[in-house]
Formats: C-alpha cells, structure tokens, sequence
C-alpha cells in the first residue's frame, strides 16, 4: 500500500503549495500558519489528519525552548483550531517514549508514569494531556496518539529518508555517514549500562512500519469514535554495539567506533511493550534491525550529503 509514497511525494508538496501560494516550509514552523492551514482545508476534501509537523532533537530542545514550545505546542494548536474550524475532527498524533522518563521497568506499557526532563519531551505530554482533554470535551474527535519508541531506517526504494541538518544527533544517520567516511568514527555514549554489552538499547523500529502503523490508527479511527494512546515500537531492545555490528554485516562497511562518556540525560534501556497496538489496530512491526540498516544505508547512497 505504501509502495507508491516515494513517487506521490513530491507532486503532493507542490499541490500544497500552490494551495498556500508559496514554498511549503514544514521544518521552519509553517504549522503555526492559520491562513495556509485554512487554505488547505478549504481546498481539498481533508478527513483526517496525520499530524507529524514539529521539531525533535532532544539537545536542541535544551538551547531552544522557546521555538520547541512554539511549533510543537502552539503549532499543534493552530492545527486543531484549523480542523474545528472545518470540521474535521479525526487526528493522528506523533508523540514519543520519550515520555516514560528514565527508571521504568522495561517493557513499557502505556499505562507506565510520564516523567520528562527535556522541552521536546515536555512539549509531546502537553499536547497529549490537550488531546485527552479535547477528547473529553468533545466526543466526536477521534484522536490516536502514538508513542514512537526509535524510528530508523529509510523507505526500501532509497527515494525517502531523513536528511539530518548539520551533525545528526541519532545513532542511525551517524552510523551511515562513518560509513559513507564523511565522519571518522563514531562515537558510543557509555559502555556501562546494565546490558549484555555495557551499550544502551533501545527499540528500534523500521519507519515503514512506523507508516503502516498510521494507516492502522487510521483505519480504527474511521471505525471507532475513540480516543486512543499507543506505543509503537517492536517490543524488542538492540544495543548501539549491536546496531553498529548489524550494519557492517549487512552492508559490508566498516564502522570505526569509540567508547566515550555517557550523554547527558540518556536513559539506559528502552523498549516497547506493544501488545495494545495488536489489540487494538491489529498492528505489530514486521520488519527487523537487519532490514533497517539495509535501507538506511540505500538512502544514504542514494543522497551523500
Ligand atoms: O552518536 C551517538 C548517538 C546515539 N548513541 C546512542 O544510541 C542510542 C540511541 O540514541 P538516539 O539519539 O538515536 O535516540 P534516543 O533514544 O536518544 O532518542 C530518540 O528516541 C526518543 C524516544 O525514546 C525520542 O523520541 C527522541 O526524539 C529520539 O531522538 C542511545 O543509547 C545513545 O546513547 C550513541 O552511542 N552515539
């Protein structure tokens, strides 16, 4: 069902930004645009939507709060201001584990305390705690939000993937540019952690799977008036030491590496309990970190930069 994104991709940005009669600039906060959003309602017969706008390095979030709270949480606002005002009432959320904080048992279900520590992850619960509330005042939204736990890899064509700006701060994208030589090593936060290697795990999940969990959020919404929050992830931890070994196997490149300090704020271990995504949208990952470190590498061929 997918396989066609990479082809539509473009020709749905240029209708959008004929619609807003300018360059569409998602990444520099054009979600706070109440008239392009109202253009675009007004325009295309929209039912729902997915809505993934919003700024996502936990670093930056640190130095930044100002414009993480602005295009995350106001921009999330204008949004649903934009939906009411045309009716449109049926939303999938991107939220993030993030959320869980550190020192949760592991896997983490939905039901698990939220504690966050950074602004990024700060402004994903704000707009949780608003949808749960909007859902409350008005039961004909129907609003799944979904906790992403790692998104990694690329669309398998190598024509979609991530085009980090400046250095990336995720372990995937840095992997591939050591790879690719553009960076000389990489660098592993912390061999101390309680895993079987001393590396931090983590649940990584394949976007393409990520996507198809939309399209099932997407197909409960249309079958329920619900209000729902779900994790996404795999239910399954790989270590950074893992991840790096899996990607030289795979795609047969070295991956020179550097045990360094552990990162400010990181958590240990992290990983999904995803047993509410089968049984509530029939969704569970089925792609693994083997499929994950071949796509990402094809994007990364496909595109050095
Ligand atoms: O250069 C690097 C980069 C990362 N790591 C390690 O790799 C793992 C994954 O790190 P990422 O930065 O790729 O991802 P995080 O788990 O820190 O954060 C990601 O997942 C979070 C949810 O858990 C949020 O969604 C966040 O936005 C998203 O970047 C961690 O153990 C980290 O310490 C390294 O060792 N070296």
């Amino acid at each position: 069902m997918l396989d066609n994104f990479s082809n539509s991709t473009p020709a749905v940005i240029d209708r959008l930004a004929q619609i807003i009669g300018r360059p569409v600039r998602w990444h520099e906060g054009d979600i706070r645009d109440a008239a392009a959003l109202d253009k675009i309602f007004a325009e295309l017969s929209v039912s729902a939507v997915l809505h993934f706008a919003g700024l996502k390095a936990v670093t930056e979030s640190i130095d930044r709060p100002i414009d993480y709270f602005d295009v995350n949480v106001h921009g999330s606002i204008a949004l649903m201001k934009a939906m009411q005002r045309a009716g449109c009432k049926t939303l999938v959320f991107s939220s993030s584990a993030t959320v869980y904080g550190p020192e949760q048992p592991m896997p983490v279900g939905e039901g698990a305390p939220c504690s966050v520590s950074n602004p990024y992850g700060r402004t994903k619960l704000v707009v949780e705690d608003l949808l749960y509330e909007l859902g409350r005042a008005d039961p004909e939204w129907r609003i799944a939000t979904l906790r992403y736990f790692n998104p990694t890899g690329a669309h398998p064509s190598g024509l979609i993937g991530e085009s980090p700006i400046g250095t990336p701060s995720n372990l995937m994208p840095l992997v591939c540019q050591v790879a690719a030589g553009l960076r000389p090593c990489v660098q592993i936060f912390g061999d101390d952690y309680p895993s079987p290697d001393g590396t931090g795990v983590r649940d990584f999940v394949h976007v393409m799977d990520l996507a198809e969990g939309h399209v099932a959020a997407l197909d409960y919404l249309t079958r329920n008036q619900a209000n729902i929050l779900v994790n996404l992830g795999t239910g399954q931890g790989t270590s950074v030491l893992e991840v790096i070994r899996t990607f030289e196997r795979v795609n047969g490149q070295r991956v020179p590496f550097e045990v360094v300090a552990r990162r400010a704020a990181d958590i240990g271990i992290s990983y999904a309990d995803a047993s509410l995504a089968w049984e509530l949208l029939g969704w569970a990952a089925k792609r693994g970190i083997d499929d994950m470190c071949r796509d990402a590498w094809r994007w990364q061929c496909a595109n050095r930069a």
